[in-house]
């Protein structure tokens, strides 16, 4: 399909460039020019931008689609209860059509709210793969790996998702390892992780430093930090997506600073949780690659990474306006989360040659008026509802606020049967 978007006002996200007014030229699943000439070419959809901002899709770099039946199942409590009590019990009764249907709503609720990319971890994951043939999101999957893996099968089962998959739905697809986070595995199982993710090179999605008790059962059990353990055990040899890291020392930001790791900032599900609130800054000033997820909606208690960008300038700001410029952020949930999944030679910015990973904001709404600083309006001003077109590789999935090829009536119809079947599963 080609698209030309026309008389639009366009943030590149590319170093140096602000906004621009211009016309995209999309060709099939590429960004062929953007400029403010007419160029020869023959489009099968036009888009009138006026009015509309342009910029690159978001990259929510950390999430677990598969669990967005447990929406304010359990609020009120912190990680490990909602864990062990809630989460854990319900998860052991899920079956593969209760992640197809959480996986598809989820998708529903990232497109209509600007995402066009995420990194998961969870289970029954060629369910989530099913549901992007539909959504047609671009996605790193990662089959989710602990100690309840006895005979090292579920490692298997993550390197069987790795030759079916990975590349696949047009390019759209990675497959990751999942090990789930230091104090549900020991260094055997990382050890083991490491020699497959080389062999394959494979990256690797883990959780890190969450919580205080987390770091200091771990100095307990092994006196050394998560980040410590999981470097011995070679996990960051591998492109690595560390999710959370409240609670790195120094001496762990400057051991993951010598990696490709990029540490994610979930900001809701860490305050619902009350996990913490991560200094964005000093991880950044490391030079550590930050990139911004949702984590699932069981914590969040949405999917939005236009809620997860404002929060993230604004509670960085609480004692010093300085903290985190509006672009900073804006690259976290883009640029950034890009460069997480390996794919910032593809997405993360608009240019010339890159995959089309579009959304348009709708600037005609009276929270963009007057149009003071289009950069400031991003998170800001912003509301879900802005979010009018959106453009994965090439191809417009939601058009006018109307979903191209997903059944929001279905989804939710069959989402809500899964999750009373599954609640009263024995
Ligand atoms: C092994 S599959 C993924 C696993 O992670 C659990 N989970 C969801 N959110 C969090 C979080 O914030 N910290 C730690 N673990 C989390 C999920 O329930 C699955 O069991
Ligand atoms: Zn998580």
């Amino acid at each position: 399909m080609n698209i030309l978007i026309e008389n639009v006002k366009i943030l590149t996200m590319a170093d140096g460039e602000l906004i621009k007014n211009g016309n995209i030229y999309i060709e099939n699943e590429k960004i062929k020019k953007i400029t403010n000439d007419k160029i020869d070419f023959s489009y099968d959809k036009k888009i009138d931008g006026k009015n509309y901002l342009a910029m690159p899709g978001f990259v929510n770099a950390h999430t677990h689609v598969g669990m967005s039946l447990f929406r304010n199942f359990s609020d009120d409590v912190e990680l490990m209860t909602w864990l062990n009590e809630k989460i854990w019990p319900l998860e052991d009764k899920l079956i593969e059509e209760d992640v197809y249907w959480a996986s598809l709503l989820s998708h529903a609720e990232m497109i209509m709210t600007g995402t066009t990319s995420f990194a998961d971890m969870y289970y029954f994951e060629d369910q989530t793969i099913k549901a992007l043939e539909k959504s047609k999101m671009r996605a790193q999957i990662s089959r989710g790996l602990t100690l309840e893996d006895k005979n090292y099968k579920k490692i298997e089962e993550n390197i069987e998702l790795f030759k079916k998959y990975e590349n696949s739905q047009d390019g759209r697809i990675n497959i990751a390892f999942g090990p789930h986070a230091v104090y549900t595995t020991d260094k055997n199982y990382l050890k083991e992780i490491n020699k497959y993710a080389k062999k394959y090179k494979m990256p690797i999605h883990i959780h890190l430093s969450e919580t205080k008790i987390e770091n200091d059962e771990c100095i307990k059990r092994f006196g050394q930090s998560p980040t410590e353990v999981f470097e011995e055990c070679g996990i960051f040899e591998n492109r690595t997506i560390a999710a959370h890291g409240l609670y790195l020392s120094d001496k762990d930001l400057d051991i993951l600073s010598k990696y490709d790791v990029s540490v994610v900032h979930n900001p809701s599900s860490n305050l619902k949780l009350s996990s913490g609130f991560l200094d964005c800054t000093r991880v950044i000033n490391k030079k550590i690659n930050l990139a911004m997820g949702t984590d699932s909606s069981a914590s969040n208690n949405n999917l939005s990474m236009i809620k997860e960008i404002s929060l993230t300038s604004l509670v960085s700001k609480y004692n010093n306006p300085q903290n985190l410029k509006a672009y900073d952020v804006l690259k976290m949930a883009t640029i950034n989360g890009a460069k997480a999944l390996g794919l910032d030679d593809k997405i993360g910015t608009l240019e010339e040659g890159k995959l089309a990973d579009i959304i348009l904001i709708d600037l005609n709404n009276p929270n963009h008026t007057p149009q003071n600083n289009l950069i400031s309006s991003l998170p800001y001003s912003t509301f879900d509802k802005d979010v009018s077109y959106v453009i994965i590789n090439g191809d417009l999935v939601y058009d006018d606020k109307k979903f191209v090829y997903l059944n929001e009536k279905e989804i939710i119809k069959n989402a809500e049967k899964s999750f009373q079947k599954l609640r009263n599963r024995k």
